[in-house]
């Protein structure tokens, strides 16, 4: 294939892809300068040792509580370890900061439990310091246990006595946001009662790629039902909703006068994230995107610290491992980790290292063969 057609290839097919946001022409931003930050969020930042928001998260804070005020979807692509956790929490965790009333407005849907462990950190770090709360729905609990930590049930007073056919406790969610793994959170939508998506005002698809791959009991197309049914159910009523302090219902008008086309809204803000976003034009109408805005580093998969310097060592695979054995004996005291690519390859040289008695280091296995308890020390 020739070099044009090369290129020819690598040009999105659709529009919004082609005049892409360059998150590397931005620079990090320290919070002392970052317009509008809560200061209670700084404090949060801070206690995180976090002093400056790194490029892809000031391009997003400003697309979000910037000059963009989340007029548009966002896809993101940017590479690993580049902070994109950050750069959607920080402006969600922000926009939600003034709700008194507690309800699920964000959704943040992750494809595996390691991630989603991750990412719910992340959120605690900084939501309880303006008053919101976190929860999990990742199988980590039996699911009693993890109803119980996400929907709040108010208990009878004493005293007073109910007929049980006239009473029904009203429930309601017990955290802000909540962070999912796609299995999981189908569970809660078709079994839990009080779980409702219907105030949802923040979706969050981090890891797209791996989540568009598989349907993963069609959770995309349900939780975007669900959203758009409630827009439906609210639309009629827009015209002669009449506001009140003591109503949960999130009114989505139609925002004509906004240029939304007849859309509702407010609408639920989509950001979708990956380090290899797809260009898949069928793969991205799944997502259902308003009006989006792309922003990328380009191609970079991987974004490594300024400082840290690579070497390659070339060997015929059969003496991989006495490579490595000779490699670890060289660093002597300094901790390592050796990645494989797959459970097995690491289970099997984690046995092999260990079949060497002679050797001055300690080796671990970390790997989904471990429990997640075991996994997390
Ligand atoms: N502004 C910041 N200042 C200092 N450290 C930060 C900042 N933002 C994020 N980090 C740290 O950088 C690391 C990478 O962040 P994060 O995991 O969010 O990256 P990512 O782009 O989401 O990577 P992945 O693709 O693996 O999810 C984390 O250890 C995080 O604590």
């Amino acid at each position: 294939m020739g070099a044009e057609e090369d290129k020819q290839k690598s040009i999105p097919v659709l529009p919004w892809m082609r005049s892409p946001i360059d998150v590397s022409s931005f620079d990090e931003c320290p919070l002392t300068l970052l317009p509008c930050l809560d200061p209670r969020l700084k404090v949060a930042l801070e206690n995180m040792e976090i002093s400056s928001l790194f490029p892809v998260q000031l391009a997003v804070w400003q697309e979000t509580i910037g000059p963009g005020s989340f007029e548009r979807d966002l896809c993101i692509n940017s590479p690993t370890g580049s902070g994109k956790t950050l750069a959607y929490a920080l402006p969600i965790v922000q926009m939600l900061s003034t709700r008194s009333v507690k309800c699920l407005r964000a959704l943040v849907v992750l494809p595996t439990r390691d991630l989603a462990l991750q990412v719910k950190e992340v959120f605690s770090a900084i939501a309880p310091a303006v008053g919101l709360s976190v929860g999990l729905a990742v199988g980590q609990s039996s699911i009693a246990d993890e109803i119980s930590e996400l929907i709040n049930r108010p208990k009878l007073q004493l005293g007073v006595s109910f007929d049980p056919e006239d009473f029904l406790p009203e429930l309601q969610s017990s955290v802000d946001i909540l962070v999912a793994t796609p299995g999981r959170l189908m569970d809660h939508i078709n079994n839990t009662k009080g779980f409702t998506l219907e105030h949802l005002c923040y979706l969050v698809v981090d890891e797209t790629d791996r989540l568009l791959r598989e349907a993963y009991q069609s959770w995309l197309p349900t939780v975007l039902q669900i959203t758009r049914a409630n827009d439906e159910s609210f639309l009629p009523c827009a015209q002669t909703f009449l506001p009140s302090p003591f109503s949960l219902k999130t009114i989505r008008r139609s925002g004509l006068e906004r240029g939304f086309k007849g859309k509702p809204y407010p609408r639920l803000v989509k950001m979708v994230l990956s380090a290899t976003l797809t260009q898949d034009p069928s793969k991205l109408a799944q997502l259902d995107l308003h009006h989006p805005l792309f922003l990328t580093t380009g191609q970079k998969r991987y974004q490594l610290p300024e400082k840290l310097q690579s070497y390659k060592l070339f060997c015929e695979s059969k003496y991989k491992p006495l490579y490595l054995v000779a490699l670890l004996q060289s660093l002597g005291e300094e901790k390592c980790i050796v990645f494989t690519s797959s459970v097995e390859s690491t289970h099997r040289l984690c046995t092999l290292l260990n079949s060497f008695d002679n050797l001055p280091f300690k080796i671990k296995e970390y790997s989904g063969l471990q429990r997640q308890s075991v996994r997390r020390h």
